[in-house]
C-alpha cells in the first residue's frame, strides 16, 4: 500500500477487522478492495455473511436501548464530535475515497466535507422533532402525537458517494435514537470502516454504528438484513431492480423502506436561458463523478434556436475535463469506479449510433487496466434509444433538440424514473409552469445543487420512495405515537 496516511489508523485492512460482536475465529473467506484507476489490489477483507448480520442485528437492539432515552441534545453532541474528526481528518478520508471510488482529490474531499455537513444538520434537526396535541373532540379526553426511533435500521450504501451516503442515511438514524447497521457497496468499504473507527473515536456507543462488509455473501447478506425480525427499517441508495428485490425480502417481517433508486433526469435547455450560465451548470452536474449519481443530467433537451450552437460548446467545455488517475494533478474525471459500468455505457453510445445518433465527442472506453471511458457528447438522440429508458451513469452528454414547451415537457416525463430534473430559463412563469409539471421528486432550476443536509432528497415512480435529509429525511427514522388520556370531568 504506497500512500502514505497521516492517521494510519484509518486504513483498516482485515486484521482490524474486529468488531465486539464478530466472531473473528469463524474462518472467512477474504475479498480484494480494487482501486478503479489500477485495476490493482488496495487490500483484503474478511468476507462477512448472514450469520454476522443475526449478531450485529443482535449487538444493535441492545445498543438501541440505551441510545434512544438519550436526549437528542446529548446525541447530537457526539454525532457533533463524529462530524469534526471527519473533517480534521478530510486528507486521509480523501485519499481513502479516491482509492476505491476513483474520483479526483478535491471532489473526494468535496465528499469527505458533505459528509459532515449531513452530521452536523442532523445532530441539530433531532433536536426539533416536535410532537402535536390534537384539539379534543370530547371533553374526556386528551390526544397527544409524539414522535420516536423506529429501532435497528439497515443502511445499504453505494459506491458512487461512499461516504456522503452513509452519513445521510445513518447520520439521520442515529440522531433520531435508532442503532445502525451500515452495508457498504463492497468495492468501497474502506471507507465505511474508517467512518466507523472515527465514530468510535468521538464516542458513538458500540452496536449503534455497525458495519457488514462483504462481495461474496451480498445476496445473503441483503435477505438476511430483510428478513431479521429485529431490524426495522431499511434505506437503501442503489439500482431499481436491487430496490424491488429487498422490498420483496422485506415483506415476511413487514418493514418500513426508502428506496432510493436510479434516476433517469431529463435537463430543460430553453433558448431564452444565460447559455454561458447554463452550460456550466449542465457540464458540471453531468461530469461530477465521472457521470455516477442518480441525479446526473442523463437526457439533455435543448430548444432547437440554440441547439447546434450548443452542441458544438458542449464538446468544447468536455474537452477541458482531463482524464486519469484521481490522484494526478489537474484530472477531472476518474474511471467508472466499477468495470460493468464500462460494459452498460458502451451500450448505451453502440444502441445510439446504430439508431442515428451522432457522436461528437468520445465514445469508447480508454484501453489500459483501469475503468476510464472518454467524456463523449452525442447529438440527435431519440426516445427509441436505450439510454431514453435507463441512467448511462458515464461521462456520456446525450442532446435531443425540442421545438415547444409542450413537446418537451412531454419528452422529459416520458419516463418510468422521476428522481431529479433540471430547467435552464430566465423566464419565471415559465419556470413555474414546467417545474410543477415535472414528474420528478425533485427539479434545479438555473442550478444542479440539489442535494444538501437540509433539502429533502428521493423520487417518484421507479426512482422510489422515502426522503433522505431535512425533517422529512429524520421522520423516515421515526414512528408516530398517539397518547390519548382520560380527563374525566367533575
Ligand atoms: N442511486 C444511486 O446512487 C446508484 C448507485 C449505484 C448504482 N446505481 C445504478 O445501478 C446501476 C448498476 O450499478 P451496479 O452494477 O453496481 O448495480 P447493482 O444493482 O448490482 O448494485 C447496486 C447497489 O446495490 C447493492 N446490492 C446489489 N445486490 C444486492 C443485494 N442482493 N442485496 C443488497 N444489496 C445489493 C450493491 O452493493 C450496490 O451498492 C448503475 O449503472 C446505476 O444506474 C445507482
Ligand atoms: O447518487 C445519488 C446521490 C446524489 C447526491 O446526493 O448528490
Amino acid at each position: 500500500m504506497a500512500r502514505k496516511f497521516n492517521n494510519p489508523s484509518l486504513f483498516i485492512t482485515k486484521e482490524h477487522v474486529n468488531y465486539e460482536w464478530l466472531d473473528s475465529s469463524r474462518p472467512r473467506q477474504d475479498f480484494p478492495v480494487i482501486n478503479p484507476s489500477t485495476g490493482e489490489t488496495i487490500t483484503i477483507l474478511p468476507d462477512m455473511d448472514a450469520q454476522d448480520v443475526t449478531l450485529a442485528a443482535r449487538h444493535s437492539a441492545a445498543a438501541f436501548q440505551s441510545w434512544k432515552v438519550l436526549s437528542a441534545k446529548s446525541r447530537g453532541k457526539t454525532i457533533r464530535e463524529w462530524a469534526s474528526l471527519i473533517l480534521a481528518n478530510v486528507d486521509d478520508l480523501a485519499v481513502l475515497i479516491t482509492l476505491e471510488n476513483g474520483k479526483p482529490l478535491p471532489e473526494s474531499k468535496g465528499e469527505v466535507a458533505a459528509a459532515a455537513g449531513y452530521l452536523e444538520f442532523y445532530a441539530g434537526e433531532a433536536e426539533r422533532v416536535y410532537g402535536d396535541v390534537i384539539p379534543f373532540s370530547t371533553a374526556a379526553s386528551r390526544s397527544f402525537v409524539i414522535k420516536q426511533p423506529i429501532g435497528v435500521v439497515a443502511c445499504l450504501t453505494p459506491w458512487n458517494l461512499p461516504l456522503a451516503m452513509i452519513a445521510r442515511k445513518a447520520g439521520g438514524a442515529i440522531a433520531a435514537g435508532c442503532a445502525t447497521i451500515v452495508k457498504p457497496a463492497g468495492e468501497t468499504s474502506l471507507i465505511a470502516l474508517a467512518m466507523a473507527y472515527l465514530g468510535k473515536q468521538a464516542g458513538i456507543p458500540d452496536g449503534v454504528f455497525n458495519v457488514i462488509v462483504t462481495l461474496a455473501h451480498l445476496t445473503a447478506v441483503g435477505k438476511a438484513l430483510c428478513e431479521d425480525p429485529i431490524i426495522r427499517k431499511i434505506s437503501f441508495t442503489g439500482s431499481t431492480p436491487v430496490g424491488k428485490m429487498l422490498m420483496q425480502q422485506s415483506a415476511g417481517s413487514l418493514k418500513k423502506l426508502s428506496l432510493e433508486l436510479g434516476g433517469n433526469a431529463p435537463c430543460i435547455v430553453f433558448d431564452d436561458c444565460d447559455v454561458q450560465d447554463a452550460l456550466q451548470t449542465v457540464v458540471t452536474a453531468k461530469l461530477r463523478n465521472a457521470g455516477q449519481t442518480c441525479i446526473s443530467p442523463n437526457r439533455i433537451f435543448v430548444q432547437r434556436g440554440i441547439y447546434e450552437m450548443w452542441t458544438e460548446r458542449m464538446v468544447e467545455a468536455f474537452k477541458r475535463f482531463a482524464v486519469g488517475d484521481g490522484f494526478a494533478n489537474g484530472v477531472k474525471i476518474g474511471p467508472l469506479t466499477v468495470p460493468r459500468g464500462i460494459e452498460k455505457a458502451q451500450r448505451h453510445v453502440d444502441d445510439a449510433v446504430s439508431k442515428g445518433a451522432r457522436v461528437l465527442l468520445g465514445g469508447k472506453a480508454v484501453p489500459g487496466n483501469g475503468y476510464f471511458f472518454e467524456p463523449t457528447v452525442i447529438a440527435d438522440m431519440t426516445s427509441d434509444m436505450l439510454s431514453h429508458e435507463e441512467e448511462s451513469f458515464a461521462p456520456i452528454a446525450q442532446l435531443y433538440p425540442f421545438d415547444t414547451e409542450d413537446q418537451v415537457i412531454e419528452m422529459a416525463n416520458n419516463s418510468d424514473f422521476g428522481l431529479g430534473s433540471y430547467v435552464c430559463t430566465k423566464d419565471i412563469a415559465r419556470m413555474w409552469r414546467v417545474a410543477e409539471k415535472l414528474e420528478t421528486g425533485m427539479v434545479g432550476v438555473n442550478t444542479a445543487s440539489i442535494a444538501s443536509g437540509e433539502l429533502p432528497f428521493g423520487g417518484v415512480k421507479q426512482s422510489g420512495f422515502g426522503r433522505e435529509g431535512g425533517k422529512w429525511g429524520l421522520n423516515e427514522f421515526m414512528v408516530t405515537k398517539l397518547i390519548t388520556v382520560a380527563v374525566p370531568q367533575e
